[in-house]
C-alpha cells in the first residue's frame, strides 16, 4: 500500500479528545455486553482496543460510529455527543470487521471507494471524485483493480478496498475493526507503512486488533476488555519472541521499567529485558 501526502489534521497530539466514552453500558436483550465503559482518545494517538473473543471491542467502535445505540452513559466523537448532535462523520472513517466489500452487489473497487465520499450531507461525488478514489486505491495497491466487480477480489483485497473507502474521505479520525485479518503479510506491512504516514500527518486512530503485528510501532496506547469492561489502559504489550522478527522495533522498556502485567491471558505476554 502506498501512502498519499497529507489525510487527517497535520496537528501535533495535543491533547484534546476526539473520541470520549463515559460510562457506555449496552445491552442486547438479555446480555449486559459492554459495562461502564470509560475510553478516551486524543488527537494524534493510535489507540489499540484488545481482547479475547465475545469482549465487546466490536460493539465499542459500532457505539462509537452510531451504529449501536447505549443504554446508558455517552460517546462523543470530534466534540459532538452522538445521539444529540450532529457528529460531523464526513471526517470520520470506518472499516468494519470483515464484512466483504461486495455484499452481493455488483460494484466495482472503484464505486465501493466512491461511496466513501458520500455522507448525510453530500449525496453526490464531488468534483476530482475520481482521482480521489485513484489515490485511495493506490494507497491499498489496488489501482489496477478499479474497474474490477468487488466479488472478483479476494477476501484479503475486499478488505483493502474497505480500507481505501475509509481513506478517500481523508479522515481526521480513523476506526478500524481488525483491518488487517485476512490479509496476508506483505500487504500488512504496506497497509502499516500506509498509516505511519497518515499517523505522521495527524491522523487519530482507535483500531480493533488481536495482535498488534506490523502496527505495533504506531500503537501508543492499548486498551484491554475482558467482558465489558476496561481491564488495561496504558502501554501496550508487546507480544512474545517477537525480538527475533523481521523489522521489530525496540520501542517498549527493558529491565529498568517493567511492563504492566497484561490482564488477558493468552492474548500477550509482557516482555522484560529479553
Ligand atoms: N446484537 C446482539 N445481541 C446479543 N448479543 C450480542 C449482540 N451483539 C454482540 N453480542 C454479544 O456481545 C458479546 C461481545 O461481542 P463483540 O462482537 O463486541 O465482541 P468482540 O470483542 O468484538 O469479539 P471478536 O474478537 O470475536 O470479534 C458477544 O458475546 C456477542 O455474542
Amino acid at each position: 500500500m502506498k501512502p498519499t501526502a497529507g489525510a487527517g489534521s497535520a496537528d501535533a497530539p495535543d491533547g484534546t479528545p476526539v473520541v470520549q466514552v463515559s460510562r457506555l453500558h449496552v445491552r442486547a436483550g438479555a446480555s449486559h455486553i459492554l459495562r461502564g465503559i470509560d475510553l478516551t482518545v486524543r488527537r494524534g494517538e493510535v489507540v489499540a482496543l484488545l481482547g479475547a473473543n465475545g469482549s465487546g471491542k466490536s460493539t465499542l467502535v459500532k457505539s462509537v460510529v452510531g451504529v449501536t445505540p447505549p443504554s446508558e452513559g455517552t460517546v462523543q466523537v470530534l466534540g459532538s455527543t452522538l445521539w444529540a448532535d450532529r457528529v460531523p462523520w464526513e471526517r470520520v472513517g470506518y472499516v468494519p470487521q470483515r464484512v466483504g466489500a461486495g455484499s452481493g452487489v455488483p460494484s466495482t473497487a472503484q464505486e465501493v471507494v466512491a461511496s466513501g465520499l458520500l455522507h448525510g450531507r453530500r449525496l453526490w461525488l464531488p468534483r476530482g471524485w475520481r482521482d480521489q478514489v485513484h489515490d485511495a486505491l493506490a494507497q491499498v495497491d489496488l489501482a489496477d483493480r478499479a474497474h474490477d466487480p468487488c466479488h472478483v477480489l479476494s477476501g484479503g483485497q475486499q478488505q483493502r478496498v474497505l480500507i481505501a473507502r475509509a481513506l478517500v474521505r481523508r479522515p481526521d479520525l480513523l476506526i478500524l475493526d481488525e483491518p488487517v485479518a485476512g490479509v496476508d503479510r506483505p500487504s500488512q506491512e504496506a497497509f502499516a507503512e500506509t498509516m505511519r504516514h497518515l499517523v505522521t500527518d495527524g491522523l487519530t486512530v482507535l483500531v480493533v486488533l488481536h495482535e498488534l503485528g506490523e502496527l505495533a510501532p504506531l500503537v501508543t496506547r492499548a486498551v484491554v476488555l475482558r467482558h465489558g469492561k476496561v481491564v488495561h489502559d496504558g502501554a501496550p504489550p508487546t507480544a512474545r519472541g517477537d525480538h527475533d522478527g523481521v523489522g521489530h522495533q525496540h520501542v517498549h522498556p527493558h529491565a529498568a521499567e517493567p511492563r504492566p502485567a497484561l490482564p488477558e491471558p493468552g492474548l500477550t505476554e509482557p516482555v522484560v529485558g529479553r
